[in-house]
């Protein structure tokens, strides 16, 4: 087995706006590396032309899927040849189609076989500030995006006023409050920025949520749990269907619950349709809570749904 983890930074952001900049910025911060980069570019263009810093670098591209499952698949065929590889790169970064839905990505990597050399360090999301309001209006898969995202960078910034920066700031802070939220121009990212952003349980450690926000359809919810303890099997099972049955509402959950038959408080967290519920291994007075990020929620709705996580079985204090 490879000794160490290989690093994955997954990219997003609808097109055009900086994916491939942040890319090359990101290949310049880490040339010290072995790295490794795999496109899902619509159509059949090179890409190679378009990344000025891959001398040593090798490009996987995904061809067959965007939006549709087939896109797993084709990850996870890559990333075992990535793993019998004499020598296996230090980084992956992963560019993702404008179109595409970064959970499929994302989610690959929940999968125990995967995570087992491989670990995402963090999901960037690229945001045109020029075009983000009508982009969120029209196009589904930039809120997806922008869900899945733990370091979103506001890019363009320089095309607008700082006023409008500041106002967009608090709109997608307000979609997703667990993001940390970076104004750039041309897509320039420092390392410091990166390891912030991918000390994520950290981060939700000192995480405070506001109630419940709304930008267009597009909604937060925060989730007090403090005095809940959930059944594991109850959480699982609903959470699975869940996000099956209602993929086009839920686009993320993420935060930590009280579970009646383990000590230690989880981390529960959603990508894509997967699931993971994993425990936490300090937790220095974490307050149980849960956010999820989707389209047409309703508060009542979520109760509801998380409710079958604890009623009967479960306890609540
Ligand atoms: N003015 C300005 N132009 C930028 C900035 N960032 C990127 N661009 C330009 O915007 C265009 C698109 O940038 P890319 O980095 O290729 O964006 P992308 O998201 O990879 O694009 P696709 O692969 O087509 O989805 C290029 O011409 C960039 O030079 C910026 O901050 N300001």
């Amino acid at each position: 087995m490879h000794q160490q983890k290989i690093n994955v930074i997954i990219l997003t952001g609808f097109l055009g706006a900086g994916k491939t900049s942040v890319l090359n910025n990101l290949l310049s911060e880490y040339a010290h590396q072995k790295n490794l980069v795999i496109e899902n570019e619509f159509g059949s263009q090179s890409v190679d032309g378009d990344l000025v810093n891959l001398k040593q670098e090798r490009v996987f591209e995904l061809n067959n899927g965007c939006i549709c499952c087939s896109l797993g698949e084709e990850l996870y065929a890559v990333l075992r040849e990535i793993t019998q590889m004499p020598s296996p790169p230090d980084n992956v970064f992963i560019e993702a189609s404008g179109m595409a839905d970064p959970g499929a990505l994302a989610s690959v990597f929940i999968f125990e076989t995967v995570r087992e050399f491989f670990e995402v360090k963090t999901v960037i999301g690229v945001v045109d500030a020029v075009l983000f309001e009508d982009c969120l209006d029209e196009v589904p898969e930039a809120g997806r995006q922008l869900a899945v995202a733990d370091l979103i960078l506001l890019n363009k910034a320089a095309m607008v006023t700082e006023d409008y920066v500041h106002a967009l700031e608090e709109k997608i802070k307000n979609i997703n409050p667990l993001a940390q939220v970076l104004p750039t121009n041309f897509g320039e990212v420092t390392l410091a920025m990166i390891d912030k952003a991918s000390s994520q349980e950290t981060q939700l450690f000192t995480f405070q949520a506001p109630e419940s926000h709304e930008h267009s359809d597009m909604k937060s919810i925060l989730l007090d749990f403090e005095n809940i303890v959930f059944d594991l099997g109850r959480l699982r099972s609903v959470l699975t269907v869940s996000l099956f049955l209602h993929y086009h509402q839920i686009y993320r959950i993420k935060g930590f619950v009280r579970l009646s038959s383990r000590k230690q408080l989880h981390l529960v967290q959603s990508v894509g349709q997967q699931l993971s519920i994993s425990p936490v291994l300090e937790e220095v007075g974490q307050k149980p809570f849960l956010v999820v990020i989707g389209k047409g929620l309703t508060r009542k709705g979520i109760e509801k749904l998380f409710a079958k996580g604890y009623e009967h079985e479960g306890i609540t204090l």
